[in-house]
């Protein structure tokens, strides 16, 4: 008989940290405080604009102010760097995001450090991703990027014990694979990482023998159960929008479903690290509101 994975259930995990997030904004307000995300949307991709959709209706449930700023597709970078010193001097916006991936004619880096890095809600400025990289065992007092912090939330509220474990990342990006892999080297989470990317020669010969696999390439199923180790933890980040049979375009992740009947622990895609990304954000915001505040 094959024995089923785990779940590893994001919405649920996502839902319980809002509630206790929620009563968090209750003590800042209670302190006159009213912590203020803004979010910076640029062009009308139907993914993008449904992700800060969610990032306002989750500020509404939870009590944050919103504010947006939703911008058109040819806007220049000069024009995009005026709304980005606009939030940086906005006072109702105590953290902000800039809506990745940015059109091709914008330079990302030069908008990511335009931001003020202490109004970075996303932990992607290069201040924070460098304290971050300078940090391996001191309590993180900047933000860190979220979808990173929601695999390790995630495994953490699932009682999954990290330390000394053997974790494979498959992907380099700057806002999954390299800082996740900063996060789980250290010191209070102390795992071993494998960082694997399209360079990497035999990639099943590393999935073998990783305890955890966190699959952040954007590549639809190219994880395979037979790939894996038995009992591993698998988090399914990438996501990839493909056809069905009907025509409809779908979500689907890195993993193929039959990991399932490998792995003890998995996450479901769509339900998985995509709530827990949403969730980390608030967490970012009513953290830097704490801060600003002096309760942290
Ligand atoms: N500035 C940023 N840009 C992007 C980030 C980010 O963290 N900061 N991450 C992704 C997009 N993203 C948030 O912005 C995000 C992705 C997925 C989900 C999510 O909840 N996904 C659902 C499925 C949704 C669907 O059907 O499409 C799930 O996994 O259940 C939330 C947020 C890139 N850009």
């Amino acid at each position: 008989m094959v024995n089923a994975a785990q779940i590893l259930d994001g919405k649920a995990t996502a839902a319980a940290i809002k509630a206790e997030l929620t009563e968090r904004v209750a003590v800042l307000a209670s302190k006159g405080i009213v912590p203020g995300l803004g979010t910076i949307l640029v062009g009308s991709d139907p993914g993008s604009t449904w992700y800060v959709g969610g990032k306002h209706k989750d500020c509404a449930e939870v009590g944050i102010q919103s504010i947006r700023r939703d911008l058109p597709e040819d806007i220049t970078q000069d024009e995009l760097l005026k709304v980005v010193r606009e939030l940086n001097e906005n006072p109702e916006c105590t953290g902000y995001i800039v809506q990745l991936p940015l059109p091709k004619h914008i330079d990302q880096d030069v908008i990511l450090e335009a931001m003020d890095p202490d109004k970075d809600a996303d932990g992607l400025h290069p201040m924070n991703l460098g304290r971050l990289v300078a940090n391996v065992s001191g309590e993180m007092k900047s933000p860190l990027p979220c979808t990173p912090k929601g695999c390790v939330e995630l495994m953490r509220r699932h009682g999954i014990e990290l330390n000394g474990k053997r974790v494979l990342v498959v992907g380099r990006g700057v806002t999954i694979g390299r800082p996740v892999g900063l996060l789980l080297t250290r010191k209070d989470v102390n795992a071993t990482v494998i960082l694997a990317h399209t360079g990497t020669v035999d990639l099943p010969a590393e999935l073998k023998q990783a305890d955890v696999v966190i699959a952040a390439a954007g590549v639809p199923h190219m994880i395979k159960a037979e790939d894996l180790k038995p009992g591993a933890v698998v988090l399914d980040v990438g996501v990839s929008r493909v056809e069905d049979g009907n025509g409809k375009a779908v979500v689907t992740g890195d993993v193929d479903p039959a990991a399932a009947d490998v792995a003890a622990w998995l996450s479901p895609n769509p339900g998985g690290v995509g709530p827990m990304t949403r969730a980390m954000l608030l967490a970012n915001v009513v953290e830097s509101a704490e801060r600003q505040a002096g309760l942290a």
